[in-house]
């Protein structure tokens, strides 16, 4: 595991910007194409608006295909929809195609939505194995990831896929990518920042003794890839480096 600490947001975004102009190069150059799983939430809105202006030229972007880690249950106009975010900082810059991007259909039940996902996945990858280039995380300050919440069903999934949850602090269903199926990306790496991510942080990469069911993102740990993350100072406050 990486650590990269950066002293203000620009910092941390500008480095985690070269991260991923770098891997995107790498997989466009060795298999033609890069598949690039999207966080959603508040921390990337910058980062993908930089990324789609100032470093535009930088990455081909037609060989570039977006997926999304998670999903909110909510329609897709709506304020919370991880999708709607991305396309407002992300894909109306890069003028994205359509089919360039996997959002997840939540007018569906949130079990078909889910089901839709995986089906829509394993067209793109051709049947084979679902293996991201990276994967785009955040982390909650009650050390959520993706949509994997303290305490709820997804924990404890074992499975390679997407699934639905209901998450009772939320009072809502979430879809989500399982932590077996993004354990299996070629690279992964966290953006998270901020004083309220320090007890989330210090417990999730700092804690010997695992306890997923209270620190989901302990879960996140590549089988075969790399493990980065991208954090200010404020977030490691509470670690013993
Ligand atoms: O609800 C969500 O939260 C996490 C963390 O979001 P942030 O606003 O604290 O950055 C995010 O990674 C996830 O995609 C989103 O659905």
């Amino acid at each position: 595991m990486n650590l990269h600490i950066f002293k203000s947001i620009p910092e941390l975004n500008e480095n985690l910007i070269k991260y991923v102009i770098e891997i995107a190069n790498q997989s466009i150059a060795t298999k033609g194409r890069f598949d690039f799983v999207l966080t959603g939430g508040n921390s990337p809105k910058e980062l993908y608006k930089e990324i789609s202006t100032t470093f535009k030229d930088k990455i081909d972007w037609t060989k570039v295909y977006f997926f999304f880690g998670d999903e909110r249950y909510v329609l897709p106009d709506h304020k919370d929809y991880n999708g709607l975010m991305a396309k407002e900082t992300l894909f109306n810059n890069l003028q994205t195609p359509e089919d360039h991007i996997f959002y997840f259909d939540t007018t569906l039940p949130p079990a078909d939505s889910a089901k839709a996902y995986k089906a829509a996945l394993d067209k793109h990858f051709n049947g084979e194995e679902i293996v991201f280039d990276l994967i785009l995380l955040g982390m909650g300050d009650d050390a959520h990831t993706a949509s994997i919440f303290p305490e709820t069903e997804l924990v404890k999934s074992i499975h390679q896929t997407v699934e639905s949850v209901w998450v009772e602090k939320l009072d809502t269903y979430r879809i989500s990518l399982t932590a077996p199926l993004i354990n299996k990306a070629k690279n992964i790496a966290f953006i998270t920042f901020g004083e309220n991510k320090a007890n989330a942080l210090k417990h999730v990469i700092g804690d010997e003794q695992k306890d997923y069911f209270v620190y989901p993102a302990q879960l996140i740990k590549p089988l075969d890839g790399n493990l980065d993350w991208f954090v200010d100072d404020k977030a490691t406050g509470f670690l013993d480096l």
